[in-house]
């Protein structure tokens, strides 16, 4: 019998005991013995039928020698981290879906789950549902990653496709994914780009073996995209999605990682993600473009992943895997404003006169080309400009503004 201990019951914890109980016959066969919940963690009440499993004191589990793996779906930096480095310290695995968590502490974790003999597990943490870890980690180990691009977050791609398709006000979209389960405890993560943010520190540190930090990867969300530009999009054949990614930059290490908005033009292949779900590319030297595509978010999806983790925890037998990454304390993350890119720019010229304003846009940025959209103000102008040095264009911002020509929105155009 493995006996595990699942820390936190909320959307994802009730459903991983729903799984295992759900499948437990072929969970079993598949271990070749039988995984069986012994204790929960959680700080409230539940009137359910396995009431008799539940603890409010952490020391229940730790110092109970037959439970064997500890899942830690709670959330969180602490106690999480308290209580996952307790858990490794007893020889205990511990598997998550805590994405904050491994994002801030994961080559720690690893090293202590290493020094202890056991395994620190994680899949969950990126793309709910989708494996990309193990992927990530084994099948493609014969690449050397060039990039990685995705939609990571389901919440704020469940708002965008809600506000685009369905024209649905940006609350009322936000409200029904906190209700499915999909929105972080705190919604400000999942919108503001954080959470996605988490998301891709974890891929680029197993893809390229050092720690890459949340704090040092700049981070913009969807609060800032309105309805004019998705159809400013849309008149350039493209949609508005939140990626996030990460770009070799040389053999040091350091890349280029960032979380923000992105035309993607219509026919590429994270364009047509639409809902909860999430698509992770991968450009691998010898592969080419690998997309890893599905559910992104919410109770039994998450929970799959975790309980098979869980399963190949049971499997490892006293093994531990060899998933780690350093962490020295430097910062590899590059400086975004010396990398080019294409931009998709709306101005204000307020009272300027749409002529001038013209003329003022080409003497900044040369031949450019403009986009429309219904309804569109006499004295607003959007464009399309290609290959700009994004410090350039900071500059050049300041410059039109100093003309009354003012940014109502810039975002990045990617090609994925
Ligand atoms: N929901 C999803 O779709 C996904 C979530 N994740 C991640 O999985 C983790 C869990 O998410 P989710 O299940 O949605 O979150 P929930 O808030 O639904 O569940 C967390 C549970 O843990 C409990 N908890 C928190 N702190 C403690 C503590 N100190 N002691 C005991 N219990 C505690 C909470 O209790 P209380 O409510 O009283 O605070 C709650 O019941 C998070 O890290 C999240 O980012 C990853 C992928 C997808
Ligand atoms: N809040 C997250 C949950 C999964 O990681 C999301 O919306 O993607």
């Amino acid at each position: 019998m493995i006996n595990i201990a699942v820390l936190g019951h909320g959307v994802v914890g009730s459903g991983v005991v729903e799984v295992i109980e759900t499948n437990q016959e072929y969970i079993a066969k598949n271990v070749g013995d039988n995984v069986y919940v012994k204790r929960i963690l959680d700080l409230r009440d539940f009137d359910v039928p396995y009431a008799d499993k539940f603890t409010k004191d952490y020391a229940d589990i730790l110092n109970d020698p037959e439970i064997s793996i500890v899942v830690e779906v709670m959330g969180g930096i602490n106690p999480a981290y308290d209580f996952s480095k307790a858990a490794l310290r007893h020889q205990k695995s511990v598997v998550t879906s805590n994405k904050e968590l491994v994002a801030a502490k994961g080559a720690k974790l690893l090293r202590l789950a290493k020094e202890n003999n056991v395994n620190y597990y994680f899949e969950a943490s990126v793309g709910g549902g989708i494996p990309i870890i193990r992927p990530l980690h084994s099948c493609l180990a014969a690449n050397q990653i060039d990039e990685i691009a995705g939609i990571l977050n389901g919440t704020s791609n469940f708002i965008l496709t809600k506000m685009i398709s369905e024209q649905m006000p940006f609350e009322d979209a936000l409200k029904m994914a906190q209700a499915l389960g999909y929105a972080e405890k705190n919604p400000t993560a999942d919108v503001d780009g954080h959470d996605a943010c988490r998301k891709i520190c974890i891929l680029a540190s197993l893809a390229y073996g050092k720690h890459i930090y949340p704090d040092s990867v700049p981070t913009q969300g969807i609060g800032e995209i309105t309805l004019e530009d998705v159809d400013y999009a849309e008149s350039n054949d493209c949609v508005i999605k939140l990626i996030g990614r990460v770009k070799k930059v040389d053999e040091q290490g350091h890349v280029l990682c960032m979380v923000s908005p992105a035309l993607l033009h219509k026919q590429s292949q994270l364009a047509g993600i639409s809902d909860v779900f999430n698509g992770i590319l991968v450009r691998g030297n010898a592969t080419g473009d690998v997309v890893f595509y599905g559910r992104g978010a919410g109770k039994l999806p998450t929970a799959s992943a975790v309980v098979a983790d869980v399963i190949d925890v049971a499997k490892a037998k006293g093994t531990t895997a060899a998933l780690t990454w350093e962490d020295d304390g430097v910062n590899y993350v590059v400086d975004y404003r010396n990398t080019r890119c294409d931009y998709y720019i709306r101005l204000s010229a307020c009272d300027t006169d749409k002529q001038q304003a013209v003329k003022e846009i080409q003497k900044q940025f040369g031949e450019v080309r403009y986009l429309s959209r219904p309804k569109q103000p006499e004295n607003e102008l959007a464009f399309v400009v290609n290959d700009m040095l994004e410090r350039d264009l900071l500059e050049k911002e300041q410059i039109l503004s100093a003309e009354n020509i003012y940014l109502v929105n810039k975002i990045r155009i990617l090609n994925y």
